[in-house]
């Protein structure tokens, strides 16, 4: 049952608002002044309603959608929003409201029941639900939403095949309904999807609604005549001001009565031409401009007039009725009807410029008004900084991320290929190419260019990759970020851990390989040592991999920042210059350089004992390895605390990525 209603009275049906605002306002800084986009929007949605919120492009739905999530950043915001007719607390309200975004931001690689099961696993508590109870409502929403038969398929996505898009918009909703929310909230929920497949989403969510006594509302851009017969309730906008809001099979007789008999079969269509300015020409501007104004003049004039219907105020309405005074005679006729039919009494009217407080008449029909609107600037909103406390242990977060990040870096078939590939490439060429060393001076440069070379293969070809993945994952990172999914830490732990096996056990293989190939000390202590420096220097890739991913959000720009900055890093490495000759200026930077402290280690490990034969005597000649260690300004600090220097630099690239992230998917949202 659909209502038209402001405030927390409760229905005829006995029903109270689940949500309600009065008044709100919205403002915005443009260039030269400030801009309203939303002007004294009242009204109310209950629960177990479908509720569209339709307008022209640019009429403020989005807006409208967000400042009722709770999702508005910037700007001012003025007005009341009471959730169960309370003021909302942001935390238990986040929690209560789900939130499915136009893009379905999921990753490609899950399956259905995975991305499902993986939601429901960090999004409901572990006090309230059983590991079986978390189960059985995955099952639950699959079968409601008619995924089961591709529950086994994965979501797909970045050029990889996976589910249709009407299956990856149902899975995105499905994965927000088994956090068991009170409200849904869909943006765009049908865009990009062929009509059947939209229509398919609408229903199945119309009847979810119903079954679970859920409120769904969503913004619609141009529904089909038969989705549009499915809304419990229209909330029509134009220019950010309200022109409609009530049953959606009220909403014709409505315009008719006003004078706007239907243009167009689609309602919605002839909804949208009612309320868009036409800016063809400054004639037919100035005129569809007028009509706007008119139907929100009218709308605003209509809920006024209802707003008086009070059991003792009757008469008034009556004489109202009679005179149609402030509404088309038919509107007046359509008001009287739905006093007078206890079935249309479902239209509860609002007032926004009365001053009283909610009233109900025996009829059944609510006329509510909420004091706090009265001034607009009174209820100015907070802004929420807070993140949600946890739902779950540490330890939970991290076991279920580990698990997903696993899986999706398993199923990643081209970063693991590329890995093997370039690995076994890598150890074929630079094997081959610096190939049972010797001890003459040749062997000196050799070892110095196989030790270098071991490092940039251990930096580059980890750092593009990892990075990527970590980028590709941003957006989902972030909605469940802003969601207080789990706890930062416990994403960085469970992401970093699960790219260890599949980068350390190739690299391993190759750095053997290459070892014994290129006959480096054949030593126990030389060759596990040598392998510690290259363990650690794998762990700090990947912590500036993490950290590039968090500095820079765009795809394109960090492929061209990362590989720039890891090759002007290559500079300061200790072998392309000498690590003491550097301009002083410029010197310090060898101290954050991620290839100077592992490289000063293996050049220590490695030439630390061994001799050299000069050959023919011409030229310079290193008789001993530590010759070749000081002539390369390598021996400032010990291995040991080389190694230590690099393994802090990757734990630092790991906190200031935390940092960035904490800072960047900080909420920030405007609170009324
Ligand atoms: N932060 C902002 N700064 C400046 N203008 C804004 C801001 N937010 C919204 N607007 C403007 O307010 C108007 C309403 O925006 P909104 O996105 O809510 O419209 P919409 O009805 O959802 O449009 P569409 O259907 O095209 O997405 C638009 O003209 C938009 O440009």
């Amino acid at each position: 049952m659909a209502h038209l209603d402001t405030g927390a009275a409760p229905t005829p049906g006995g029903s109270a608002p689940i949500l309600s605002w009065s008044n709100l306002n919205y403002d915005v800084k443009v260039n030269g002044g400030v801009r309203r986009i939303l002007h004294d929007i009242s009204g109310a949605v209950y629960p177990g309603e479908l509720v569209a919120i339709m307008g022209s492009s640019g009429a403020g739905k989005t807006t409208l959608m967000n400042v009722l999530s709770g999702r508005v950043q910037g700007g001012k915001l003025h007005g009341e929003i009471n959730f169960m007719g309370a003021k909302r607390d942001p935390h238990s309200f986040k929690r209560m409201l789900a939130f499915v975004e136009q893009d379905d931001l999921m990753y490609p690689t899950l399956t259905v029941e995975e991305t499902l099961r993986t939601s429901a696993q960090l999004r409901l508590p572990d006090t309230k639900y059983t590991r079986a109870e978390k189960e059985a409502r995955v099952e639950s929403v699959l079968r409601q939403l008619r995924l089961s038969r591709v529950k086994d398929s994965m979501i797909g996505g970045n050029g990889m095949r996976g589910v249709s898009g009407g299956e990856r918009k149902r899975v995105s909703i499905g994965a927000e309904l088994v956090t068991d929310p009170s409200i849904l909230v869909l943006d765009e929920p049908s865009s990009g999807l062929d009509s059947s497949s939209a229509e398919m989403v609408i229903s199945l969510t119309k009847e979810m609604s119903h079954e679970r006594n859920l409120c769904t509302l969503m913004t619609i851009h141009q529904p089909s005549a038969e989705m549009v017969a499915q809304f419990d309730k229209l909330i029509l906008l134009a220019q950010g001001k309200l022109v409609y809001i009530g049953p959606a099979k009220e909403a014709l007789p409505y315009f008719e009565n006003l004078g706007f008999p239907p243009t167009n079969p689609n309602p919605a269509n002839f909804f949208i031409d009612l309320m868009t300015v036409d800016f063809s020409s400054t004639e037919a501007m100035h005129k569809s401009e007028a009509r706007v104004q008119s139907l929100v003049d009218n709308f605003a004039d209509f809920r006024e007039r209802r707003g008086r219907i009070l059991p003792s105020q009757k008469e008034q309405l009556d004489s109202a009725v009679t005179t149609g005074n402030g509404l088309g005679d038919g509107a007046a006729a359509a008001a009287n009807a739905a006093v007078n039919d206890s079935a249309s009494a479902s239209i509860v009217m609002a007032s926004s410029r009365s001053s009283k407080d909610s009233h109900a008449d025996s009829a059944g029909i609510t006329s509510v008004y909420n004091a706090a609107g009265a001034d607009i600037t009174r209820e100015a909103a907070d802004l929420v900084l807070v993140e949600p406390p946890p739902l779950n242990s540490w330890v939970s977060e991290v076991l279920v991320l580990l698990r997903r990040d696993w899986i999706m870096t398993i199923r990643s078939r081209s970063f693991i290929n590329g890995l093997i590939v370039q690995c076994l490439a890598m150890l074929i060429f630079v094997g081959f190419v610096f190939f049972q060393l010797k001890h003459d001076q040749q062997s000196v440069q050799n070892r110095v260019g196989v030790l270098y070379t071991l490092i940039l293969l251990s930096t580059f070809p980890v750092v593009i990759p990892v990075m990527t993945i970590i980028m590709a994952g941003r957006s989902v990172l972030f909605r469940e970020r802003s969601g207080g999914t789990y706890r930062m830490t416990a994403y960085f732990l469970a992401r970093g851990l699960s790219f260890f096996p599949v980068i350390y056990v190739p690299y391993i293989i190759m750095f053997t390989g290459v070892y014994f190939i290129s006959h480096l000390q054949y030593d126990a202590g030389k060759f596990f040592i040598a392998f510690a420096i290259l363990a650690v220097l794998l762990f700090a890739s990947l912590g500036f991999a993490f950290s590039m991913a968090m500095i820079v959000d765009r795809m394109e720009v960090a492929h061209t920042i990362a590989p720039v900055t890891l090759a002007t890093l290559m500079l300061f490495g200790g072998n392309l210059s000498n690590a003491n000759s550097i301009t002083p200026v410029l010197r310090w930077i060898k101290y954050i350089c991620i290839f100077y402290y592992p490289y000063s280690a293996l050049m220590q490990n490695e030439f630390d004992g061994l001799a050299f034969t000069c050959g023919n005597g011409k030229g310079s000649c290193y008789t001993t390895g530590s010759e070749v260690i000081h002539a390369y300004g390598l021996d400032e600090l010990s291995i040991h605390v080389c190694v230590i220097i690099c393994l802090s630099l990757g734990i630092a690239f790991y906190i200031f990525s935390y940092g960035l992230l904490r800072w960047a998917a900080k909420p920030r949202f405007l609170w009324i």
